[in-house]
């Protein structure tokens, strides 16, 4: 990947064991790792490039270390990160209160980062239901409130991990798209709609 342009800088975050690199996993290379659980330490760096459109998107994802103990790392890796998926495990209410940490910090710290709220191991509750800690409405008004978007996602079964890398890769194109738009032309801000965005990536 060595000497490869990133176009978005995106950093995983959450309470360690949320199953952040295994949300990685399964994206880049289609896989559910089992075994002995091993803490990243410190972080971990991988690029994918994707396909948004007709348009080519590389992100550029940094997997942090969830333990407390590399928080301060932590910081150092979500600077100048255009999105962050902040993920929490939907078995443990704990994790949850630790997303809201780190939602806190980018607020302050990282302003125009998008936020992702990433729900995992979804799967563990297609076993069985009573296993949720975390209601699904009660993130999903959260989630309004911060202008974060919300996903609940399975590394184990795949489900919506495409889906939500793939979202942050779109939504990048029409950040990106609106703001050529508006530095060159100097275009009405009033009077933009989503779909303009898209329209002017296909030029
Ligand atoms: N059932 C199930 N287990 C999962 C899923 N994702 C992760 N796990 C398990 O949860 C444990 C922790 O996963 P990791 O991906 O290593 O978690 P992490 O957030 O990267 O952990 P740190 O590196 O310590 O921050 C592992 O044993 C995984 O196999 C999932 O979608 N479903």
């Amino acid at each position: 990947m060595s000497g490869q342009r990133v176009d978005v800088k995106v950093v995983m975050l959450g309470k360690e064991y949320v199953g952040k690199t295994s949300l990685v996993e399964r994206y880049v290379h289609d896989r559910f790792l089992v075994g002995p659980y091993q803490n990243t330490i410190g972080a971990a760096f991988v690029a994918k490039v994707m396909s948004v459109g007709d348009r080519t998107v590389t992100l550029g994802i940094w997997d942090t270390a969830g333990s407390e103990r590399y928080e301060a790392m932590s910081r150092i890796y979500y600077r100048g990160a255009k999105a962050a998926i902040v993920c929490y495990d939907l078995t443990d209410s704990s994790s949850f209160e630790r997303a809201k940490f780190w939602v806190k910090e980018l607020q302050s710290l990282e302003e125009s980062c998008q936020i992702y709220l990433c729900g995992t191991k979804s799967d563990l509750l297609e076993e069985d239901r009573r296993l949720r800690r975390v209601d699904f409405h009660d993130v999903q008004d959260y989630a309004d409130d911060i202008k974060a978007q919300l996903f609940e996602t399975s590394s184990k079964t795949g489900q919506s991990v495409d889906e939500l890398f793939q979202k942050v890769a779109e939504d990048y194109v029409s950040v990106a798209a609106f703001q050529l738009m508006t530095e060159d032309k100097g275009v009405d801000l009033g009077q933009k709609s989503n779909t303009f965005f898209y329209s002017c990536c296909h030029h």
